[in-house]
């Protein structure tokens, strides 16, 4: 893996003594898509802000491409593009002047065929000349994007990208940073919503109160802590639970046919067979099997609830 962005040892304590974040190490990849997770007030945007120049570090340091972020600020902001969560676009401008203008305030020479590159891939090419303050909430989230892109960063920040959007929204931004991604842009995006880092992220890190819980391959999270619950509905009731499906953490559902279990797959061996072999042992007819994989969403209450 070549990394693009490198965290170490990264803490903040702001004035008045609160500690924001608590040393922290990450690296992320060249062309990812790095989900990081957390809930309010865990410390996401302190982090963003940090490697964006935005707010300084207590201790440790952060390095954007080999430049670091301090000595080599000039050159280490010019790979970011941060997309916050507040949209805040000058009303007046047209969408044309505006992303044209962020991409002057790096220093960039005037590059008309790529800003209307950028704006055609985000849909907003048929509103180069409107003024932002006729824009829909989503176009000047676009705009906002387009922005940020304007400058070619290698790395793209996207703080709560959907936070307020409504759900076709959401899809479209989706489908955006798949194409960003594709275009080689690594990108960086905090979330509440589970949902959008199970269906984006390559990675995902789970932040809460400061402290980076967890990074992980999306897919090995899923398998590794995902749990299984299987319902089985019998052919006839059950007038109690037999001893060896309840000393396999069975339950028997009120109705006397459905038997619930919930298992991890990684440490349990035989999961399935072993629970239909059991069923079959004490002499009972199976009239259906239904099972459902944990979510994304199961794993991440679990870690946030086991920290408090
Ligand atoms: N300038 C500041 N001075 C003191 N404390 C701050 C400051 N900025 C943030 N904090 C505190 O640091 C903690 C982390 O805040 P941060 O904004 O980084 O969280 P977040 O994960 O981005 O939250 P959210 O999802 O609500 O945006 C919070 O407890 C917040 O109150």
């Amino acid at each position: 893996m070549s990394t693009i962005l490198s965290i170490s040892d990264l803490s903040k304590t702001y004035d008045g003594g609160f500690t924001a974040l608590h040393p922290l190490n990450l690296d992320i990849a060249r062309g990812e898509i790095f989900a990081l997770l957390g809930p309010n007030g865990a410390g996401k945007t302190t982090l963003i802000s940090i490697i964006c120049g935005l707010v300084n570090a207590s201790t440790g340091r952060v390095s954007v491409d080999g430049h670091d972020s301090i000595t080599g600020f000039r050159k280490a902001r010019a790979q970011i593009g941060l997309v916050p969560q507040e949209l805040a676009t000058e009303s007046f401008e047209t969408v044309w002047a505006t992303v044209s203008f962020s991409r002057g305030l790096f220093g960039k020479p005037p590059n008309p065929a790529l800003i209307e590159k950028i704006l055609r891939d985000l849909s907003l090419w048929d509103k180069k000349d409107n003024r932002i303050l006729t824009l829909s909430g989503g176009m000047k989230r676009r705009v906002m994007i387009a922005k940020a892109l304007s400058h070619e960063p290698r790395i793209l920040f996207l703080d709560e990208p959907t936070a307020g959007v409504d759900v076709d929204l959401r899809r479209d931004m989706w489908r955006l940073v798949r194409r960003l991604k594709d275009a080689g842009v690594t990108i960086i995006l905090t979330t509440h919503y589970i949902e959008e880092a199970e269906e984006m992220a390559d990675r995902i890190g789970v932040i809460n109160r400061g402290r980076l819980m967890l990074v992980e391959e999306k897919d090995a999270l899923m398998r590794n802590l995902g749990r299984k619950q299987v319902t089985v509905t019998l052919a006839s009731q059950l007038g109690a639970l037999p001893a060896r499906l309840a000393e396999r953490g069975v339950r028997l559902g009120d109705d006397g046919r459905a038997l619930t279990w919930i298992y991890e797959p990684a440490r349990v061996r035989a999961g399935m067979p072993g629970l239909l072999a059991d069923i079959a042992a004490e002499g009972l007819t199976v009239a259906d099997i239904d099972t459902r994989r944990s979510s994304l969403e199961d794993i991440f209450v679990d870690l946030v609830k086991g920290a408090q």
